[in-house]
């Protein structure tokens, strides 16, 4: 860094500090607007010019970056070789002797404890792909040196922006690194967990098969809201999961003497699934296909169809082997046993309404599941349905005439089923499931396809009418002898919350009480209806952050507050089992899993949870419900006020958008079948929640976590300082919102409402003595009066505000912004004025298309600047053609090269820089936080 850099960024620290240690809530001007202005400022005179602005970004984002690489350590107790290894013992030994004064438990017991899948880890592609890939390589790398304090040095990086969103392709091989380094560590837990079953049963050790952790994966399953996925790749990708679940299984035996059959057989399916991957279809291509079919059917023998074929041969060599090898191969036999013929078990996802449409498309039921009225009568007609149904065989023709996506998705499950691995069970998770008619529904096109007996039927609790009412749902469901029958035949009720969505409409904290009662509510309707027997699987689609309801602070904490330990406590009072599933979503979530020493932590931390006792623990805040149910319920009111207040559509919809990268393949609003896109918020609802939860984080206040509770704290002073203290539940809710309050800062949010306000714009012409720079401002004055998103937004900031003070009244010491970060979003105050400085120097021109002088004004106010400078380049080109260099066949003349050169120099060349600035401090924003949305 340059001396004068050093000087300016030390300046601006300083200033920053002061701001955090006045701790000024209540200053009525924003503290960080006068930081930002004198910021402005100081470019405008150019005694801080943009490379020194440049300098001190990255130094800023750097120190961001260093810390989250310490706190990915910390997240995971220290990723130390020994403490996971001595963790990952204890297990096993707690496993055979649960009471150390006791002796060690029957064989029997210790079986039937590993091999059933408790927990369940799930590589989602959620778009968290923030960072670029050898920024996240660097980060998991730093995290993984378990540094006692932030490293002083990181690798520098120009960027730590993606170059682009990655592809379906680029997040499957990014979701399989991390699941093959999940594998590696499930079976270093494996052999540990064998190796001491042989120490006490040297006999019979080798016939266990341990599978109490298992990987699974969406990428390229998951449907719902997008329509870019053709089945075609869902096969496909399906088929690369089971090419690597053989490779793998081939470099792991292939050095045994003993398991030569073995290997012939595994080299064999490895060629005809290359042979079947290399006929995949990129489309409906009717021919392509016929020739896939004709590789896919006619040599799945030799590709195996299930994991059994190989059972025999399997023992055989265990059998056969010596002491050394027979652990090698055990541990082999039990990954490949535990996962089937893929890499990791398969979800697939779709919506609940792509479902409602096959029923009406093919059973004529054309009322609304949306209206509690008609419902009953749904039920019934569906009833009649399942009662009804013939199975039908189906072949590729059929699955390329679908035109229903639930159709062409439960066909695909049909023809992997079929063709590509017989035994293991497919889930279909269906989002947005607000009624048990969709349940039903999908049971029907299940029977309908022959697949009945072999997929997991899971709604997706992720709306606020599910998740108050979840029980209504699956009860619904329950009063069909179907439903019923289907849950004795499978044994398993597979439910799945969705932790941002809910919590983004009630709020986090309510969501995660809403939650917890609905998994207790379900535990009781299993007994009601006689189901006891039935294995509840829970699968938790929480993301990395806070807005995404992931603990911030340990995992082995996320764990316990996602499935509280009274909640398990219940299941194992009630006989219930079950199996708790949680997501590891894409780019953040793939970090735990980023090097080996990093999944063996994860890994050995999801074992202590798995098999931790579950005492029904007395925790204080479950002997006063009603203070729970009023605290939670006063925190869903303050939220769902918010969520229907204009001015918070506003504020999510002004320039936050512009502020995120695109970060995944899968869009920023959820598509429907008829897809359509949204130009201009109007409601959070057309958002996704990921760039929801993305844009508060940028706006410096995580809304979705705070809001509510303020109120809710002030209802209750005491009672809430009291929980805060002796509960363990309440408190690791609490930890959210320290969390949250840590990464928000009202004068932060108070600024960008304020650079809304076409008010701050007049002050500023007022006092402006250049007529250009008057006039700039009264441009932007207009603008911001056309947008007219200042009187909502000042509304909604008093109804956060008020709560805000409300809950530091009833918290004094809860955490606050530090400098780092304050100074992070001051710099981009000042760099988004900038902006909107600059392009008021446009020069005249003519409209072009729809882009005229008033549109470019308004979406540079959005901060919609590729957009707009692409524009500019087209009506004012400053890069000469290469074209005008061609022979044109008299002597070469001279060009007007370079015409609008000023331009591009002075205006467009500086509001890209500082556009990027822009972006690149939203990158120091997510280290600080910990998490992209
Ligand atoms: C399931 C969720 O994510 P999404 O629906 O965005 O995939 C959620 O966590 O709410």
């Amino acid at each position: 860094m340059t001396e004068a850099a050093a000087r300016n960024v030390s300046a601006l620290l300083q200033q920053a500090s002061r701001l955090v240690a006045s701790h000024d809530e209540t200053a009525s001007g924003s503290p960080v607007m006068a930081l930002a202005r004198h910021i402005g400022r100081q470019m405008a005179a150019g005694t801080l010019p943009m490379d020194q602005v440049e300098e001190i970004v990255r130094l800023l984002r750097d120190r961001a970056f260093a810390g989250r690489a310490h706190h990915i350590a910390t997240y995971l107790d220290g990723p130390d070789e020994q403490a996971v290894t001595a963790r990952m013992h204890a297990v096993a030994r707690r496993i055979v002797q649960p009471d150390p004064d006791d002796s060690p438990v029957p064989i029997a017991r210790f079986r039937a404890a590993i091999e059933r899948s408790r927990f369940a880890a799930v590589f989602t592609a959620h778009p968290t792909f923030a960072l670029a890939n050898p920024v996240y390589e660097a980060l998991a790398e730093l995290a993984s040196t378990n540094p006692a304090a932030p490293p002083a040095h990181v690798p520098s990086f120009l960027t730590h922006r993606r170059v682009g969103p990655p592809t379906l392709d680029e997040e499957f091989t990014l979701a399989t690194q991390a699941i093959m380094r999940g594998r590696t560590a499930l079976d270093r837990l494996n052999a540990i967990l064998l190796s001491e079953a042989r120490t006490h049963w040297p006999q019979l050790w080798s016939t266990l098969v341990p599978r109490p952790i298992i990987m699974t994966s969406w990428v390229g399953y998951d449907t719902d809201g997008r329509t870019d996925i053709g089945w075609w790749d869902t096969l496909r990708l399906r088929l690369r999961m089971k090419q690597l679940q053989l490779g793998r299984m081939h470099d792991q035996i292939k050095d045994t003497p003993v398991a030569n059959d073995l290997l012939t057989r595994v080299s064999a399916a490895l060629d005809a699934v290359g042979a079947q991957i290399t006929a995949c279809p990129t489309g409906p291509e009717p021919e392509a296909i016929s020739r896939f079919a004709d590789v896919l059917i006619n040599r799945s023998t030799e590709a195996l169809t299930s994991s059994n074929d190989l059972a025999a041969t399997f023992s055989e060599a265990i059998d056969a082997a010596s002491p050394e090898d027979k652990m090698t191969l055990a541990v082999a036999r039990a990954g490949f046993m535990a996962h089937g013929l893929s890499a990791a078990h398969t979800h697939t996802r779709l919506n609940a309404t792509q479902l409602h449409n096959i029923a009406r498309q093919r059973l004529g039921i054309t009322d609304s599941p949306d209206i509690p009225a008609q419902r009953r009568a749904l039920i019934s007609r569906m009833n009649e349905a399942l009662e009804n149904v013939t199975p039908v065989e189906i072949d590729f023709g059929s699955l390329l005439m679908e035109q229903a996506s639930a159709g062409r998705l439960m066909m695909t499950v049909r023809q992997i089923l079929r063709h590509i691995d017989r035994t293991s069970p497919i889930r279909f998770l269906i989002a947005e499931t607000e009624t048990g008619y969709t349940l039903l529904t999908a049971l029907w096109l299940a029977r309908l396809y022959g697949v009945e007996e072999m997929i997991e039927i899971s709604p997706l609790f992720e709306t606020q009418e599910a998740l108050e009412n979840g029980e209504q749902i699956i009860e619904e469901a329950l009063r069909s002898p179907h439903w019923r029958a289907y849950l004795q035949r499978t044994r398993k009720l597979s439910l799945q919350f969705g932790f941002s969505d809910s919590g983004r409409y009630v709020g986090q904290l309510a969501a995660t009480y809403l939650i917890e009662r609905l998994r207790i509510k379900v535990c009781d309707l299993l007994r009601k209806w006689d189901l006891a027997f039935v294995e509840v699987i829970l699968f938790d689609t929480h993301g990395e952050s806070i807005g995404r309801g992931a603990h911030p602070w340990r995992l082995a904490d996320r764990f316990d507050y996602l499935s509280p330990p009274h909640a398990r406590a219940r299941y194992a009072r009630a006989g219930i089992q079950m199996r708790e599933e949680t997501a590891f979503q894409g780019g953040d979530g793939y970090l735990l899993f980023g090097t080996q020493p990093l999944a063996d932590a994860t890994v050995s931390i999801i074992a202590e949870h798995a098999f931790a006792a579950t005492p029904l623990d007395r925790d204080p805040v479950y002997d006063e419900p009603d203070f729970s149910a009023d605290f939670f319920s006063t925190i869903a009111n303050g939220m769902t006020g918010l969520v229907e207040d204009p001015g918070y559509a506003a504020l999510l919809g002004a320039f936050g958008p512009s502020l995120i990268d695109k970060t995944g393949s899968r869009p920023s609003a959820r598509q429907s079948d008829a897809s359509s896109t949204v130009t201009r918020i109007k409601h959070p609802s057309q958002l996704r929640a990921i760039p929801n939860n993305a844009i508060l984080q940028q706006l410096a206040w995580c809304a979705n976590t705070l809001q509510g509770l303020g109120t809710a704290a002030a209802r209750h002073p005491e009672t809430f300082e009291k929980y805060l203290a002796e509960s363990p539940r309440f408190r690791r809710a609490m930890d959210f919102a320290a969390h949250a309050l840590a990464h928000s800062d009202h004068g932060v949010l108070r600024g960008v409402i304020r650079l809304l306000d076409p008010d701050l714009w007049l002050e500023r012409a007022t006092t402006q003595s250049d007529p250009a720079r008057q006039e700039a401002c009264l441009t932007l004055m207009h603008g911001l009066e056309n947008l007219d998103f200042w009187a909502s937004t000042q509304a909604m900031f008093r109804r956060i505000q008020s709560d805000h003070l409300a809950l530091r009244r009833a918290w004094p010491d809860a955490p606050r912004m530090q400098s780092d970060e304050l100074l992070l979003h001051a710099i981009r105050i000042a760099l988004i004025e900038q902006i909107w400085l600059h392009s008021t120097k446009v020069p005249y021109f003519s409209p072009r298309h729809a882009f005229s002088r008033d549109v470019l004004t308004l979406k540079v106010l959005c901060l919609e600047v590729p957009g707009v400078l692409g524009e500019l380049e087209q009506i004012f080109p400053y890069r000469a053609d290469s074209g005008f260099d061609l022979d044109f066949h008299e002597p070469h003349g001279p060009r007007q090269e370079g015409t609008y050169r000023r331009e591009y120099t002075e205006i467009f060349e500086p509001m890209q820089r500082l556009f990027q600035m822009v972006r690149e401090i939203s990158t120091g924003v997510m280290h600080h936080v910990g998490a992209f949305g």
